[in-house]
């Protein structure tokens, strides 16, 4: 059952020190790197993040059936049937993963149907499917053209070792794929079409499979990993940048905040590590030191007007909703992909935005905030359209408005179960809502 709460924040001054979980991405990719060596790549500090708890069971050979699945009304005979729910790495990596392993009961001939929540099968896949396809996967859909739940025979014999791919809608499908590259008998060559979005993704796959052991050249578009071993190591991951943006939203809220944030790194292989100079503009200085980051508010007149979030996009709602917040009228960019994430972002920022009387204004590709009708209630009841995100994003507006009821709110589990509770800890307080 779906409950909501309300949060509440007394004062406007936030402290304390919050070890947040690991990044969801490393842990992901560090994962199916492991599963793919076989057990030589070793993974420390993994996430307790939904999307990593689902994948983690996913690629044990011995769950036949995921919990979440059994009522999907698939046909379990001869078919390992893996079921993601909302984790788009999970469906784009696995995708890839499992044209490689036979499923294994009957000598390795039965499919695995890999699906999804309901958004997860209105999320595009036929990029991946498509390339998969051109290298002689043996993949295709269970139910809608493009789109999971996928059938997935696993083992097929390597059709060609160039293929040229979309950048500009996903970089998982660029991922999932450089992650299986070295396993392939040609390897793999990637050309990328168009702007490759939200890179420093694909440069942390490429970062971590090269900790890994794994080599990569990288010469304009083309991405070319050769047949190659996975060496004995362990992958540490890094605790989640995205879930620290949230902390720095709060920062920038508050009047007064000073927090630690244990484990984080100036020189993160997470792009979302660039909160640090974007909140830069909002005052809050980020001190590495003590093994971690420490975040402290500095008053300072607000000046930048652009932010593009290209190469960011988780981060697109935290810094829109601070700049609503403080009713500071800037524009972005970069936000394309946010349509087809765990719901249309942009249509959702735009509906709980207007609750505080702040608008989203669409132009083509650029998005323009407009402040000018902000008012603050006594009380704002944020949907959350079944995305984490939205959920936390919003959250920091307790510390500007009286009471926030937030829908739904289990649904930071994906990424972030242990958000409430830090909250908590930082001096908010919450009531769940039966
Ligand atoms: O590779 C990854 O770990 C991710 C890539 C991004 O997706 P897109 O490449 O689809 O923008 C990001 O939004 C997502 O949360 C995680
Ligand atoms: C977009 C996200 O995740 P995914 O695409 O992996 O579902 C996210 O965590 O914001």
């Amino acid at each position: 059952m779906k409950e909501n709460i309300i949060l509440t924040k007394k004062g406007k001054s936030v402290n304390g020190t919050i070890q947040l979980t690991g990044s969801k991405s490393e842990c992901n990719r560090a994962l199916v790197i492991g599963a793919l060596s076989g057990g030589k790549v070793k993974v420390e500090n993994i996430s307790d993040a939904a999307d990593t708890v689902t994948l983690m069971e996913a690629l044990n050979p011995k769950s036949r059936v995921s919990s979440q699945h059994e009522d999907s009304g698939l046909k379990t005979e001869d078919l390992r049937l893996v079921n993601i729910g909302p984790a788009g790495t999970a469906m784009r990596f696995l995708a890839a993963y499992f044209t490689l392993q036979p499923a294994g009961r009957k000598g390795g001939d039965e499919e695995v149907i890999l699906t999804g929540s309901e958004r997860m099968k209105q999320r595009p896949i036929g990029i991946l499917v498509n390339a998969l396809r051109e290298i002689g996967a043996d993949i295709g859909y269970a139910e809608n053209e493009g789109f999971p739940p996928l059938r997935i025979k696993g083992g097929f014999e390597q059709k060609t070792d160039t293929i040229s791919i979309k950048g500009d809608i996903s970089s998982q499908y660029v991922t999932a794929l450089l992650l299986i590259a070295s396993q392939l008998p040609l390897g793999l060559t990637l050309q990328i079409e168009g702007e490759l979005t939200s890179r420093p993704y694909v440069e942390m796959t490429l970062a971590m499979l090269q900790q890994a052991g794994i080599q990569h050249q990288w010469d304009g578009n083309s991405i070319y990993i050769t047949k190659q071993d996975f060496k004995e190591t362990t992958l540490y991951v890094e605790p989640d940048w995205s879930a620290a943006s949230y902390w720095y939203a709060i920062a920038a809220l508050a009047d007064e905040a000073e927090l630690f944030l244990p484990g984080l790194t100036a020189y993160s292989l997470q792009g979302d590590s660039v909160i640090t100079e974007i909140m830069a503009n909002f005052g809050i200085t980020s001190q590495f030191k003590d093994g971690g980051v420490h975040l402290k508010k500095e008053p300072k007149p607000l000046a930048r007007k652009i932010f593009d979030m290209k190469a960011c996009p988780d981060l697109a709602q935290t810094v829109i909703v601070v700049c609503a917040a403080l009713g500071h009228d800037a524009t972005f960019t970069g936000l394309e992909t946010l349509k087809i994430k765990e719901t249309d972002r942009v249509a959702a920022l735009q509906n709980e935005l207007a609750k505080i009387g702040v608008k989203l204004i669409e132009k083509g590709q650029v998005y323009k905030l407009d402040c000018s009708q902000k008012h603050i209630p006594e009380k704002v009841f944020i949907n959350t359209y079944d995305d984490h995100r939205m959920a936390m994003a919003f959250a920091p507006l307790a510390l500007i408005v009286p009471e926030i009821e937030v829908e739904d709110y289990m649904v930071v589990e994906k990424s972030y179960p242990a958000f409430w509770e830090d909250l908590e800890k930082a001096g908010f307080s919450f009531e769940v809502k039966g």
